[in-house]
């Protein structure tokens, strides 16, 4: 199902899964789609593997969480949490060097606490990863110092910036 992105979500800069100047992470970006979900793209590279062809399952967990974790922004642009659990399930081995699709949605959200889950899907369409969460939310000046030089936390519009998504069914 082919679905419109309403928003492109800010990236930081040394972040492992989402930082645009750390060269040896995901570089991913992460759009916000008219249905609620946040989709993320990226592309993991032969440093992520675990076994030869096969990227490592911490770094799809790292992918999966900071999708599930960044979704709560799209009802709540100033709400910032910290992972206290993931459960994922790997169900197929991810390749590097392939366009990788993951999408995040919340499922629960209290006061303290949010849950969600998400899938990252293979270019064929495939679900690879299965993962849920929960959150604990905190002021951004309880998790961690932005100094606004090296650490920020801004738009990267770029041009090849999708206008829509198609997102697979399940399978
Ligand atoms: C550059 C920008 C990029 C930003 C991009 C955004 C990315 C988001 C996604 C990536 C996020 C990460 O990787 S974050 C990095 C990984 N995660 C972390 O580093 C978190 C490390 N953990 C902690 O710092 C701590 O455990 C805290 C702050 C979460 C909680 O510590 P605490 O304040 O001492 O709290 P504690 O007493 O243990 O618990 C408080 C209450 O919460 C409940 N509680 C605690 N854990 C759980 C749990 N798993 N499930 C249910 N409930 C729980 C307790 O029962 C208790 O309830 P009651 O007794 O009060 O009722």
């Amino acid at each position: 199902m082919k679905l419109k992105i309403l928003k492109k979500q800010n990236n930081a800069r040394r972040c492992f899964v989402c930082g645009v100047d750390n060269n040896e992470g995901l570089k991913t970006e992460f759009y916000e789609l008219e249905d609620g979900t946040l989709a993320a793209t990226a592309v993991a590279h032969p440093f992520h593997q675990s076994y030869p062809g096969r990227v490592h399952g911490g770094v799809s967990t790292a992918l999966l969480d900071e999708t599930i974790g960044r979704a709560i922004n799209i009802t709540e642009p100033e709400t910032w949490g910290v992972t206290v659990e993931i459960t994922t399930r790997f169900k197929k081995p991810v390749p590097y060097d392939v366009p990788l699709l993951v999408i995040g949605r919340i499922t629960e959200n209290r006061s303290r606490l949010f849950s969600g889950e998400g899938r990252l899907i293979l270019p064929d369409g495939t679900t690879a990863v299965t993962a849920s969460a929960r959150y604990m939310k905190l002021k951004l000046t309880d998790i961690a110092e932005f100094d606004g030089t090296v650490d920020t936390w801004e738009l990267f519009p770029r041009e090849g910036d999708p206008a829509a998504l198609d997102l697979p069914d399940e399978k």
